[in-house]
């Protein structure tokens, strides 16, 4: 276990790509840039947020400028509010007044919503252009992997979107030291969610190192992020869009994205109402047989690294209910659910009845904490 620099590759054949995890390695952002193609007869587009670009967008724009890439700027406002069409339609503006052109690159410079907007302005800009990831969060060691990209509307997230691959993500641990507290717990859920989908014993070292993680200890960090990364980048080299097993990675999401949508993307950070929805999962797979350690497990480590487990109760269930229909995972009249069987093993359920949910939706907003 170290913050030392790790590697690993996202399988696609001939889209594959790198991904480095490591303290400092953003200094080698030029080299990594030149090796994965990127031109320098182009301009290139940082993207990022005004807390990003105050802490960490002088140090890239000045490797990539030394390095003799040409670098444009542009800053949106923090929060899920800038994964809109307003914003996209701006950037795509700005790219072409500083002469972006098909071999130009978008880098996202900052957490998930700067990674998916920034995504979808590469995947959209003249039909596609190469984008890189530099995830500045704990829980974009989840978006910066594996080509998902895409906006909200005001009744759905992420509902405008893409597949579209980053070129290289570029994870440089020095960056979360500078994270807001509230930011690394709910980076932390979707750190366990790997763990509850895919890896009992990665559980288990989560809830042990706890105290670590949230105290941003490099060596803790450096290893959980890889092991989320390497669970996401299995799952997505089995089955990039969505087919089937890719599914398992929206454990929790089903009721976390509607309570997203229903508190006015605000309220909520991404990972608080994931921890929700998983707690929700979780008794959902009780009621359907499984044993009463996956509800206990579960809960107890999202509390472990400080996670909220309680649905707010203003949130209306109706809102709820109607908000988890327009989500991608309504189907042909069903509501697909990932549901955990056992830690570490879940199963896509498809034939979850309505009227359980609405009963799990209630359940959590009695839910002792
Ligand atoms: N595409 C995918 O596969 C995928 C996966 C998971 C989540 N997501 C999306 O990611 C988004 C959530 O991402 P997030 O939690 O990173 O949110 P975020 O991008 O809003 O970042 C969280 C906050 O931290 C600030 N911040 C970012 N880096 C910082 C740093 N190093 N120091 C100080 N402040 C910093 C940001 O300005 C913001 O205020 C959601 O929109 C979610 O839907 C996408
Ligand atoms: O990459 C995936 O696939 C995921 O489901 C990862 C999720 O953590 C992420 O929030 C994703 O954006 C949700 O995808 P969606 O298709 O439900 O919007
Ligand atoms: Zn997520």
């Amino acid at each position: 276990m170290s913050g030392a620099p790790r590697e690993l590759t996202v399988e696609l054949g001939e889209r594959s790509y790198p991904i480095y995890i490591g303290e400092g390695v953003l200094d080698e952002a030029g080299n990594l840039f030149t090796e994965r193609g990127i031109s320098k007869k182009s301009p290139l587009m940082i993207i990022t947020d005004a807390n990003v670009a105050e802490r960490h967008l002088g140090h890239l724009a000045e490797v990539l400028t030394s390095a003799g890439f040409t670098v444009v700027t542009a800053v949106v406002p923090a929060g899920e509010s800038s994964k809109s069409l307003t914003e996209l339609e701006r950037l795509i503006g700005i790219a072409l007044e500083h002469g972006l052109d098909r071999k130009s690159a978008i880098v996202a410079l900052g957490g998930g919503v700067v990674g998916d907007l920034a995504g979808f302005v590469a995947a959209s800009f003249m039909r596609g252009i190469k984008f890189v990831q530099v995830p500045t969060t704990i829980l974009a060691h989840d978006s910066s992997v594996g080509g998902k990209v895409a906006v909200n509307h005001p009744l759905a997230k992420n509902i405008i979107g893409a597949f579209h691959q980053p070129e290289l993500v570029l994870y440089d641990l020095k960056t979360l030291q500078t994270l807001p507290e509230r930011e690394v717990k709910a980076g932390l859920s979707e750190v366990v969610k790997h763990g509850l989908i895919w890896d009992a014993s990665f559980v288990t070292w989560c809830d042990e190192n706890a105290d670590k993680l949230t105290a941003l200890d490099p060596d803790a960090l450096g290893y959980a992020l890889y092991k989320g990364c390497s669970v996401k980048a299995a799952v997505v080299s089995k089955d990039e869009r969505e087919n089937d097993l890719r599914a398992i990675l929206n454990l929790g999401h089903t009721i976390g994205h509607a309570l997203e949508a229903v508190a006015g993307y605000g309220e909520l950070l991404h990972g608080e109402a994931i921890a929700i929805g998983m707690v929700g999962a979780a008794r959902l797979a009780v009621r359907l047989g499984a044993s009463e350690e996956v509800y206990t497990v579960t809960k107890h480590v999202l509390q472990r690294v400080g996670l909220p487990v309680r649905l707010p109760a203003h949130l209306a269930t109706d809102e709820i209910m109607r908000a988890m229909m327009h989500d991608k995972k309504f189907q042909e009249g069903t509501m697909v659910f990932i549901v955990p069987t056992a830690i570490g093993v879940v199963e896509i359920n498809k034939s979850v009845s309505t009227s359980l949910i609405r009963e799990i939706v209630e359940q959590l907003k009695q839910e002792a904490i």
